[in-house]
């Protein structure tokens, strides 16, 4: 019988139990924390962090995870835990991007010895690409075992990640479905709350101040027009097309959802009421301009309500569409703001009685 290292730190129990526990749940950035609490309890280390990338290999996220030892008055030693998202590239340590970038270019664990310890950073791997990176610092290197059980745990997490992302996607256009929108609702409007970890801008600048955000709700106009006139084959081109149009137009750390058949779901970051109109009127340009095959030009109509976490998901997003209607009704392509609508008489003033609170 081989005697186990006795230099390992790594249960098989314990691992099984955690990598059960990661298998169990359905919403991916909850399953990305997961994976850090399971393996910093198992590498014996303190903080563990997960970097992100898009499609184009430009880092989008980082979700640090810390966990720290504190004695309470009875003398009873807890560990507390604290898990921070944040897309700040200016805060990126320049030893971290010099290490991942080497990870990204082998495509294998680089190990960067620093004062004190050394950096060691593992590529995750999605559809042969490397699409992030787990990152932990340590004052040795990792065992044949650790490495082992880091490899085993991260192509676990890869796999079920895959199959969760494909889940909150909708499949004609790619992006995220209204089930994604619903399921990361909590999760969004918590983060709204604290706006300093929340989206940034892909320059990586925060604004100071800036932590407001808009939710808006596009309807491709007379779309039923284009099925009817040229099949649903033509119609699905066009539904592709805009959401291109849509991403190519939004920032990349913008979140835009295909909400139903033609309708589009986009919660963006503004400091202001105007900035979130020039956003929006930005997009309704671009797919009003483009010459689209077949039926060469097409508009959108799009009505969008400032989110406040006080106020729930649902009521936000009834007052987007309310505006989006009324958009519609006075002629369509246009953009409309639910609080104009309110402050030029259109719609009622939304009393608390109205509006749902947490
Ligand atoms: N090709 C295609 N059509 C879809 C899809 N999902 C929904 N639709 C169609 O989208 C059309 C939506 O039509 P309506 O809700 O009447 O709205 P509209 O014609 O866009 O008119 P307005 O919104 O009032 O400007 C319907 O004909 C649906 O069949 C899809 O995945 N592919």
């Amino acid at each position: 019988m081989r005697m186990l290292n006795n230099s390992n730190p790594l249960r098989v129990p314990g691992l099984l139990g955690k990598l059960g526990v990661m298998t169990s749940i359905r919403d991916t950035e909850l399953l990305e924390q997961s994976l850090l609490r399971t393996l910093g309890p198992l590498l014996g280390v303190l903080d563990t962090s997960l970097y992100r990338l898009d499609e184009a290999q430009l880092l989008v996220r980082v979700i640090h995870y810390h966990r720290s030892k504190v004695v309470d008055g009875d003398g009873v030693a807890r560990m507390l835990e604290r898990i921070e998202e944040i897309v700040q590239l200016s805060d990126v340590a320049p030893e971290v991007l010099a290490l991942t970038d080497n990870v990204r270019l082998l495509g294998k664990p680089c190990t960067r010895v620093l004062e004190g310890g050394m950096l060691i950073a593992y590529p995750l791997l999605g559809a042969g690409e490397v699409c992030g990176y787990f990152v932990f610092r340590r004052d040795h290197e990792v065992s044949a075992n650790e490495d082992a059980t880091i490899r085993g745990v991260l192509e676990v997490f890869s796999n079920y990640y895959a199959l969760l992302d494909v889940s909150q996607r909708d499949r004609l256009t790619g992006l995220f479905n209204r089930q994604a929108l619903e399921n990361n609702f909590e999760r969004i409007w918590s983060a709204m709350a604290q706006p300093e970890t929340f989206l940034e801008r892909q320059d990586g600048r925060r604004h100071q101040g800036q932590g407001k955000y808009w939710l808006a709700v596009i309807d491709i106009d007379h779309f039923k027009r284009i099925n009817d006139s040229f099949g649903h084959m033509v119609g699905d081109e066009i539904l592709l097309l805009v959401s291109r149009l849509m991403q190519n137009t939004f920032r990349s750390s913008d979140l835009l959802y295909r909400y139903g058949g033609e309708e589009f779901v986009a919660i963006v970051a503004a400091e202001n009421e105007a900035i979130a109109r020039n956003v929006f009127e930005r997009v309704r340009l671009a797919i009003e301009a483009h010459s689209f095959p077949r039926i060469d030009r097409l508009s959108v109509s799009i009505g969008y309500a400032e989110v406040d976490p006080e106020i729930l998901p649902v009521e936000v997003l009834s007052r987007a569409d309310r505006s989006l209607y009324q958009a519609k009704q006075d002629g369509r392509n246009r953009v409309y703001d639910f609080q104009e609508l309110v402050a030029s008489g259109i719609f009622p003033s939304p009393s608390y009685g109205d509006a749902e609170l947490f």
